[in-house]
């Protein structure tokens, strides 16, 4: 982890020019960096993003610079993957489904990592929030953070923040749009944000886990009944990149769109 947070600190801390090289347009490109954000508000962030598993199809496309960087993150990354399928077969097996479910669509499914980058906030300026609120696609994601930032909401709480402490050592998991969904909603996806330190620049590394890029995932059967009728639409990975460009002047989790209107 303090190899995964070093790798990503090197990074950021590279001349403009050189992190520039990985900047891409398109966002379904396999490696992107990026100063900005169209949402308006994550005006501070800059990230980069790649895929990583299976990490031997990705891991060509990642920076070579700095020069420890592929085998720090790459080392961490295959971890973490494997983490992730430990706690989706509890989250699996607590749903009541057969814990073999999904094993096998989450070994060859999508890991997808967001390394972000939060200068030093200045209250005065106003400049408090790092990362608008959003919830991930994917069943779960696995957050590091090098320091205090990020902040998370229950849907009940009107807009009530509260911060995720920093334990040196932890990581944090939270629900993402498709968990939701293959529960048939008896599972939340989790609102979240990042709040800029007014002492300290800050770097996060979530690492998102989910179904393969162009699998649909839909309401698991054995949650459809007549009590429970199925409350979602099945998407894919692909359909959530689709609809990103479409979701920036009034922000809606992803899931709420694929509601079934019940009516
Ligand atoms: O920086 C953080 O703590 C949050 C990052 C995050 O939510 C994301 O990359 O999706
Ligand atoms: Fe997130």
């Amino acid at each position: 982890m303090d190899d995964a947070l070093e790798a990503a600190s090197e990074f950021f801390d590279m001349p403009a020019e050189r992190k520039a090289a990985f900047a891409c347009a398109d966002i379904r490109s396999p490696v992107r960096y990026d100063t900005s954000s169209k949402d308006g508000i994550s005006k501070a962030r800059s990230f980069l993003k790649h895929y990583a598993n299976p990490l031997d199809h990705w891991v060509d496309s990642w920076p070579t610079q700095p020069a420890t960087y592929r085998k720090k993150m790459g080392t961490y990354a295959v971890e973490i993957q494997r983490l992730s399928i430990q706690l989706m077969g509890a989250i699996v097996q607590g749903l009541g489904l057969c814990p073999m479910h999904l094993q096998e669509k989450l070994g060859a499914g999508l890991q997808f990592m967001a390394l972000n980058n939060y200068p030093q906030g200045s209250s005065r300026a106003g400049d408090t929030v790092g990362l608008a609120p959003h919830s991930d696609i994917g069943f779960i994601t696995i957050l590091l953070q090098s320091s205090p930032g990020l902040e998370v909401t229950h849907h009940d709480d009107g807009g009530v923040w509260t911060p995720v402490p920093a334990i040196p050592g932890a990581l944090h998991v939270h629900l993402g749009d498709h968990l939701e969904v293959l529960s048939n909603g008896r599972l939340r996806s989790l609102l979240h944000r990042a709040i800029l330190n007014t002492d300290e620049e800050r770097i996060s590394i979530a690492s998102i886990h989910g179904a393969a890029i162009d699998e649909k995932v839909g309401c698991a059967e054995e949650l459809v009944d007549e009590r429970h009728p199925r409350m979602y639409r099945e998407s894919s990975f692909h359909d959530f990149l689709d609809f990103l460009p479409t979701n920036v002047k009034a922000y809606r989790r992803f899931v709420e769109t694929l509601k079934i209107d019940s009516a």
